[in-house]
This record gives structure tokens, C-alpha cells and sequence, in this order.
């Protein structure tokens, strides 16, 4: 079901920019091309601001939090979470360098010879978040870390694969039966009991700290006591494991794209080395000052951002109230799947949309804003981490190329085949980090 909505500029171009489709107990509506989405989530934000009810999120969210709330709750969520965020920014860059020294340091241990670079770009990314959110990053050998990244990739995979389908589109039947997708609630129950216990010893130090985490900035929130707020301890945990979740995993895919295309495309490799010995050379560390001078290394980016192709097909909307899309009546409660793939390859917009092509994001060597580019969607339930994303991306990504040439182990092709879920990752591959110089 997922894949054959993935494939929407076929289905575009067989059924139009919106047709509906339907899956057990569940109808959805896809918008396919820059336009109808935009018209969707930017010119009726208001309308298509919800989420809709999706059995296995309300299973472990039970409508609290950031990502599958809705109404008042979500309101008041957002807003705290981007205004904490905000304040928490000054010090983003900073950690950012932090964790990628260490980032590089375990990279160097492999030596030069072939590895997964998976879950030490997932410790990385996901220690930044860690930082912003518990207030600590964790070791990469700590083996509790490592379950709960593995936990957390495992669980998004499990939401968005065939199961979890079947799970959302037969809920009444399949919350009785066995299956594979059990496990994302052993898993789930495992983030929250770490989770929780974070939050308790927060509780124990709050007097005697500043706020300096989010979860300090909530619990704030929650000794003011309004009655009528929905800062509560369900929401904090809620909201603590979304932006664990949404913090990790998908930056995490994105550099993990970015790597790959850099050893399959060396001669483009070697030109944002070259950038990156021009501006920042070989004895600092890369910061957000050098974006503007790196036009070609920010071109790149984007271009992995638009050919990895992260969040394919967005995260469902709801129409809030009665509307009108493309002449087609839509009524309250409909839901709406924003295609961002059709986008990101719309052969109208794109002069080469199948290739991996940084000239798309450039012009007379400058970089070049491109208005169909929305891999953090767009309107009220926009991406509130980009800011942050792109701190990562740009860090982690400069300080790696800074120190090592990414290659494909001799005698092995490599392969952009991915697994597409509620993320599209790519498959398992492997490595060589060549330290440079
Ligand atoms: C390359 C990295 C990332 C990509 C491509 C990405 C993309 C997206 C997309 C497409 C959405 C759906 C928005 C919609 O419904 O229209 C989203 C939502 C969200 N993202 Fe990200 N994201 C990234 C990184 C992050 C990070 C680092 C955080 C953590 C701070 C984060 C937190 C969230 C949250 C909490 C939501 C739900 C917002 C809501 O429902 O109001 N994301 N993201």
C-alpha cells in the first residue's frame, strides 16, 4: 500500500494530482505536485492543520504529545516546544562540534577498512537531542544507549511497514491477534520506562538547577499549576519520545544518504573537499559562519535532501471542516497524504529530476533557493526541528568530509536501495573512511 502511494508521479500521472484510495478501514486522499500541496498545506493551513486518527499512534500516544495531537493539546505543545527550542538554539552549534569530534574519533577506529556507519551516525545525531532534551549525551559503547536506538529504529520501521498497516486499516481485529508488530509496543513501553525515569530524577533536581533542558523548562511549566493547561506529566513523556523520535531517526537517514552519495559520486566528494579546504581548512572546526562561503557544500545538501527523499509522503493531515480541493469536495475528517516524493522528483520543476544533481540547487556558483523544495513540508504542522536539522546536517556532514573520503569497499558496488517505511532509509551497506591528508 505504502509503496504504490510512494510511486505518486506514476500514479499522478494515471489518476491526476488528487485520488483517493482506500485500505480496510482506512480512506486516504493524495495530493500529488508542488502546487496541490501547496494549496493543502499553505493556502488551507487552517483546514488541513489536524492529524488524523491513526490506530497504532493513538495505541501509543493516546493523543498527547507533538506529532499526533491535535486541537488545544497540540496548540499549546507546539508553541512551548518551539519556543523552548528557540531558546535552547544559542547553544545548538556548539554541542553540534561537541559531537562531532566524537563522531569522528570512533570513525577513525575502523581504520580506513569497511563498516556500517548506521548506528554511530545514529548516536551522534541522537545525542544532540539527548543533550537538548535530558540534558546529557550518552557514550557510544553504552550498551543501554544502543538498545534504545535500536528500539526507536525498529519501531518506526515496524509503524510504517506491511503490519502496521494491516494494524491501522483492521485495528478491532489485529489488537488481538499476534504478529511482528507486537513489538512495537514492548518497544514503546521500554522508551517510556527510560524516559520516565529521566523525568523523575529532573523532578529530584529541579530546585536546585536552572532550566537548562527541555525537560527542566516543562516541569516549570508544570509547577505553575494552571489548572485549565495541558502541561501535564503525560504530555511531557509524550512529548519528550516525539522529539527523541523525530530528532533522530530522520537526520540520522539523511547524513546516512549524504555519505553514500559522496562515495558514489567521488568527483563531487573531492569538489566539497576542496571548499572545505578553502574556507575552513584542516585546523578548526566547521561552523554555521562557513555556510554562506560554502555554496557548492550547501548545494550538495539539499540535493541529498531532495534525492534521499526522507519523509516521502509527509505525515497525514486531517481536514478540519468541509472543503474543496481541485473541484473535488472534501469532507471534515478526510484524510490527506501530501506526496512530498512527487515533488522533490516533479519533472516539471526539476531540470533532471532522476539524477543526483547539485547544479539544481545552484546558479553562477551561488546557491540557489529553489520554492518546490519542502522536505520539511510546509503550513501549521510544518517541520518545528529544521532549524536544527540543518545545523546537524551541515556540522556532522563538513567535519566528516573535513577529515575522511568516504569510498565503497573494493569489489563492492554500492546500492541506493532503500526501505521505505514512514522514513526512506537506505539499506545496510557499508563503508571505507579513508582518513585524509
Ligand atoms: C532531515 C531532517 C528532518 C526532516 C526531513 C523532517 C521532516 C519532517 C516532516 C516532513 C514533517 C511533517 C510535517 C507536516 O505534517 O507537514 C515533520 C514533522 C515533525 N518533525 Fe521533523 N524533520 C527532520 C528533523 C527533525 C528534528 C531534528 C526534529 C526535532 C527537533 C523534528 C521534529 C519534528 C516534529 C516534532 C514534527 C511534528 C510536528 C507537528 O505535528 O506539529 N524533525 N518533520
Amino acid at each position: 500500500f505504502l509503496p504504490w502511494v510512494f510511486s505518486g508521479q506514476q500514479q499522478s500521472s494515471r489518476y491526476g494530482n488528487i485520488f483517493s484510495v482506500q485500505f480496510g478501514s482506512l480512506t486516504f486522499v493524495v495530493v500529488n505536485g508542488y502546487q496541490m500541496v501547496r494549496e493543502a498545506l499553505v493556502h488551507q493551513a487552517e483546514i488541513f492543520a489536524d492529524r488524523p486518527n491513526i490506530p497504532l499512534l493513538q495505541e501509543i500516544f493516546k493523543g498527547f504529545g507533538l506529532i499526533s495531537s491535535n486541537g488545544h493539546i497540540w496548540r499549546q505543545q507546539r508553541k512551548f516546544a518551539l519556543a523552548t527550542l528557540k531558546s535552547l538554539a544559542v547553544n545548538f552549534e556548539e554541542k553540534v562540534q561537541e559531537e562531532s569530534r566524537y563522531l569522528v574519533e570512533t570513525i577513525e577506529e575502523e581504520k580506513g577498512q569497511p563498516f556500517d556507519p548506521h548506528y554511530k551516525i545514529n548516536s551522534a545525531v541522537s545525542n544532540i537531542i539527548c543533550s537538548i532534551t535530558f540534558g546529557n549525551r550518552f557514550d557510544y559503547h553504552d550498551n543501554r544507549f544502543q538498545e534504545l536506538l535500536h528500539s526507536l529504529a525498529e519501531t518506526l520501521l515496524l509503524i510504517g511497514s506491511f503490519w502496521g498497516q494491516l494494524y491501522n486499516a483492521f485495528p478491532l481485529i489485529m489488537r488481538w491477534l499476534p504478529g511482528p508488530f507486537r513489538k512495537i509496543f514492548r518497544h514503546w513501553e521500554k522508551l517510556q520506562y527510560f524516559v520516565k525515569g529521566v523525568i523523575a530524577k529532573h523532578k529530584e533536581d529541579l530546585d536546585q538547577s536552572e532550566a537548562g533542558d527541555y525537560i527542566d523548562c516543562y516541569l516549570k511549566e508544570i509547577e505553575k499549576g494552571d489548572t485549565t493547561s495541558y502541561f501535564h506529566e503525560e504530555n511531557l513523556l509524550c512529548s519528550t519520545l516525539d522529539l527523541f523520535l523525530t530528532g533522530t531517526e530522520t537526520t540520522a537517514t539523511a547524513i546516512r544518504w549524504a555519505l553514500l552519495y559522496m562515495a558514489a559520486y567521488p568527483h563531487i566528494q573531492e569538489k566539497v573537499q576542496q571548499e572545505i579546504d578553502a574556507v575552513v581548512g584542516q585546523c578548526r572546526q566547521p561552523s554555521m559562519a562557513d555556510k554562506e562561503k560554502m555554496p557548492y557544500t550547501s548545494a550538495v545538501l539539499s540535493e541529498v535532501l531532495r534525492v534521499g527523499n526522507v519523509v516521502p509522503l509527509g505525515v497525514p493531515r486531517m481536514a478540519t471542516s468541509d472543503t474543496t480541493l481541485a473541484g473535488f469536495h472534501l469532507p471534515k475528517g478526510t484524510t490527506l497524504m501530501t506526496s512530498l516524493t512527487s515533488i522533490m522528483f516533479d519533472k516539471n520543476v526539476w531540470e533532471t529530476p532522476d539524477t543526483f544533481n547539485p547544479g539544481h540547487f545552484l546558479e553562477n556558483g551561488q546557491y540557489r533557493r529553489r520554492e518546490a523544495f519542502l522536505p520539511f513540508s510546509a503550513g501549521k504542522r510544518a517541520c518545528p526541528g529544521e532549524q536544527l536539522a540543518r545545523t546537524e546536517l551541515f556540522i556532522f556532514f563538513v567535519a566528516l568530509l573535513q577529515k575522511f573520503t568516504f569510498q565503497a569497499p573494493a569489489a563492492a558496488a554500492l546500492s541506493f536501495a532503500f526501505t521505505l517505511s514512514l522514513t526512506r532509509c537506505p539499506k545496510p551497506f557499508r563503508l571505507r573512511a579513508v582518513p585524509r591528508g
